[in-house]
């Protein structure tokens, strides 16, 4: 069973001339990154919206842990599948930081030393000692990213989607949070399913990587599988990483160079090729 699945998922909204997602399958299981790539409005903050009941589909189904959202389970799903918003002001409203985290363990019904305990542990994993009793609304946008981010969190959810998560976020931010990220499904058992425009990670950050075009799955597989597709990236606005960029271009001058994706890997190739191993 999986634990988040769509099958030929469609949706419109009701101003959409076409179907904003068309016959949609995508799989998250257990312990999985999984990176959503593609252009503007290719529908991946749609698709997002479906995995925690926010919007339903128009025909095909949703299954999370096999089973459809209804209402009578739609608190239990919300419970499992944690959603971060693209935009951390539609999530940070309280009147500090603190209260801000606890505000989704309180709705969970939880006890106030269970939220307590819930809001230090994340402030920690987050490092975000320092803001614990600031005003959200006069907080960065990367600092409010990251309280958003812990709200969710706090209510450890087994699924944590994430909308566009380093957005606006400085290269420092955008690093500590993509090894927050990394790390998450060895160190909490959670899957981390995230949408992003920036590939340069996505190589080191991702089991599984679905590219979205025009509200369809145009392509699905490890991040090696997808990087060698070149039509596959051209047409969903996306380019290769930098350093299997420098390989490829080394290897069409004829340097005997093997492709590598992570940074671990390139470094290995480049060694080899220059007979430092
Ligand atoms: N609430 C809404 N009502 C009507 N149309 C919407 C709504 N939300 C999104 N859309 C439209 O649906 C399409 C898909 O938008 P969506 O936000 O899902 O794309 P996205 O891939 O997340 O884009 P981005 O990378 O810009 O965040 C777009 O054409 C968008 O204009």
């Amino acid at each position: 069973m999986h634990l988040i699945e769509t099958r030929d998922l469609c949706h419109a909204y009701s101003t959409s001339v076409r179907d904003v997602l068309h016959n949609v399958n995508f799989i998250a299981d257990e312990r999985q990154r999984i990176a959503v790539l593609g252009p503007n409005g290719a529908g991946k903050s749609t698709l997002f919206r479906h995995f925690n009941g926010i919007i339903q589909p128009k025909s095909g189904s949703i299954l999370v842990r096999g089973e459809p959202i209804t209402k009578a389970n739609l608190h239990e799903v919300r419970k499992f599948v944690g959603l971060v918003f693209q935009n951390p002001d539609d999530q940070v409203f309280s009147t500090t930081v603190e209260q801000d985290i606890a505000f989704g363990p309180y709705n969970l019904g939880l006890d106030a030393d269970t939220v307590a305990s819930r809001v230090d542990h994340v402030v920690s994993m987050l490092g975000l000692e320092e803001l614990r009793s600031r005003a959200p609304h006069h907080l960065s946008g990367g600092e409010k990213k990251r309280v958003a981010i812990a709200g969710v969190l706090a209510m450890e959810p087994q699924v944590m989607v994430l909308d566009e998560p380093t957005a606006g976020l400085d290269p420092q931010g955008v690093k500590e949070l993509f090894g927050f990220l990394n790390d998450l499904p060895t160190r909490c058992g959670v899957t981390v399913i995230y949408s992003t425009h920036q590939v340069e990670l996505v190589p080191e950050m991702a089991d599984v990587v679905y590219v979205m075009e025009k509200g369809e799955i145009t392509g699905v597989g490890t991040p090696e599988e997808i990087f060698l597709q070149e039509d596959l990236l051209s047409r969903a606005h996306l380019e290769l990483p930098a350093l299997p960029r420098l390989i490829k271009s080394m290897q069409d001058h004829g340097i005997a160079i093997e492709s590598a994706y992570t940074y671990r890997d390139a470094e290995a190739a480049f060694l080899k090729a220059f007979g430092k191993t």
